[in-house]
């Protein structure tokens, strides 16, 4: 049971560090070339949300955040026969919280994970998102595949 919440500060922890080196080693709007035309590092900060919605409303992101935080262990805790589910949650949680901290110190979210996909530049992102959208689209995923073989074991 503990693992998932271990699993989530781990998530916590490489979201952390990585955004303390891009900080500390480079300059904002920095780029670090990785692979061309696909991968770089540009180091960027967000006060928004995705896309950059709702630019400096950070009262809203801890609210939301929070609410989040909260669902998402109600979830864990209720679905202890479904070590995916719980995984999937785990994944939010690290997220929704390494960038919660960002908020909370800076009011702004550090990004530097810059990717090309044919010529559209995705917005820049980091680790919490990351961890967040891989979340999203696993629960997305067992609960379609639990809809299509009818179990729907998955309590709320
Ligand atoms: C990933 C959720 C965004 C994250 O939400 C959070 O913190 C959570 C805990 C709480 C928010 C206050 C509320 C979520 C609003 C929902 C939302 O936004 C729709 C999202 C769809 C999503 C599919 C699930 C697309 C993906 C986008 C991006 C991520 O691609 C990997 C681009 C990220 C860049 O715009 C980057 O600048 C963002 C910056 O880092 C701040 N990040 C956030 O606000």
């Amino acid at each position: 049971m503990f693992k998932y919440y271990i699993l989530a500060l781990f998530l916590i922890a490489i979201d952390q560090v990585t955004k303390y080196i891009v900080v500390t080693r480079m300059e904002i709007g920095e780029q670090l070339e990785l692979m061309p035309n696909f991968l770089y590092f540009t180091s960027h900060r967000n006060s928004g949300a995705a896309w950059g919605i709702l630019e400096g409303q950070m009262w809203f992101f801890y609210i939301v955040t929070i609410v989040v935080v909260g669902v998402v262990v109600y979830f864990i805790q209720t679905n202890r026969d479904q070590p995916m589910l719980q995984l999937g949650f785990s994944f939010i949680l690290g997220g929704a919280i390494g960038n919660f901290i960002d908020r909370i110190l800076f009011q702004e979210v550090v990004d530097f994970i810059d990717v090309y996909i044919f010529d559209y530049n995705f917005p820049i992102f980091n680790i919490a998102d990351s961890a967040l959208t891989i979340g999203v689209i696993l629960i997305i995923i067992l609960i379609l595949f639990e809809d299509s073989n009818g179990k729907g074991k998955i309590k709320n």
